[in-house]
């Protein structure tokens, strides 16, 4: 597929962490997810990619646009959709207000083309019929759906999601789920998330990121296939196990290097992810 989004040798420091330690992706369209622990770098690799902050070494393209250049940096921003971690929501906005305060930012300079957009994302994600309530008065979902409708002013080529889909119930999860879905339709979308079954349900590819560094690149079911044979079931946790843990059924799921004769049990992503991460640390001291 041809990439929208290539990244090479990127590396920053955060005082004396290396956040980012060489990083080289290439993205294309659908939802690849960005996965890894607390303080792989994601929010920086993320950032780095919205322009947000620049990146002390490598370089980088969006949809072909080079934001080394300031010219180009304005290139990417018009084509870009961020939801960072923490949105930043002015809380007595209503959800009308603080799409179409986003949308003037986005240089949507004409007045009436600029509501018609605020009211199209805001239906898009289904909040058409709260446009005029205030943000603090609508859930934790809705107000995600707040930020995601702002991501998608002015219909990005490339949409970042910073972990979206943190504290929301599993209905509404799902229901973000399939937003993120449905955006992912065309365009190049990077989702970072803790949420392994987020990555196995919506991504054609999944990135591992530990240390700042990339610990793998490839499809979620490569992901899972690296674990074939190295998860197995016993009646007490395994000393020679990586992770091990009782499950509902009252038996003991085993991650690692089983002995032999093991009963093997199907592997997830999930499995596949932690023995990847397997000995790497969440942070590289410089
Ligand atoms: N502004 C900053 N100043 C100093 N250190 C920072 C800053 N931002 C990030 N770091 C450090 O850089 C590393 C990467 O952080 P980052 O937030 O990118 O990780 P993350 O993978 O997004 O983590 P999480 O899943 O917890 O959000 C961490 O060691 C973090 O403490």
């Amino acid at each position: 597929m041809t990439p929208t989004v290539s990244a090479s040798g990127l590396s920053l420091r955060h005082g004396g962490t290396r956040a980012l330690d060489d990083v080289s992706l290439r993205l294309s369209a659908g939802v690849t997810g960005l996965l890894g622990p607390n303080g792989a770098g994601k929010t920086t690799l993320l950032r780095v990619l919205a322009t947000a902050v620049p990146a002390d070494r490598g370089t980088f393209t969006v949809l072909g646009h080079d934001p080394g250049t300031s010219r180009g940096r304005q290139e990417v921003r018009r084509r870009l959709g961020y939801l960072p971690q923490t949105p930043g929501f002015h809380p007595d906005f209503t959800a009308f207000e603080f799409v179409d305060y986003v949308a003037i930012l986005k240089e949507l300079t004409d007045r009436s083309a600029r509501h018609r957009e605020v009211r199209r994302v805001l239906d898009e994600v289904g909040l058409g019929d709260v446009r005029g309530k205030r943000i603090r008065k609508l859930s934790g979902g809705m107000r995600q759906r707040v930020a995601l409708a702002a991501a998608l002013v002015g219909d990005p080529g490339f949409l970042v999601l910073d972990e979206p889909t943190v504290g929301l119930d599993p209905e509404q999860r799902m229901r973000f789920r399939e937003l993120i879905a449905q955006a992912g339709e065309g365009r190049t979308v990077l989702l970072s998330t803790h949420q392994t079954e987020d990555v196995a349900m919506l991504c054609h590819r999944v990135v591992v990121l530990a240390g700042g560094t990339v610990r793998f690149d490839g499809t979620p079911a490569e992901l899972t296939a690296r674990v074939a044979g190295r998860v197995w079931s016993s009646t007490e946790r395994d000393p020679g196990a990586k992770a091990g843990w009782r499950t509902g059924l009252g038996t003991f799921r085993n991650v690692g290097d089983p002995p032999a004769g093991a009963d093997l049990l199907e592997p997830t992503l999930e499995d596949g992810y932690l023995l990847t991460l397997d000995g790497a640390g969440t942070e590289v001291a410089a």
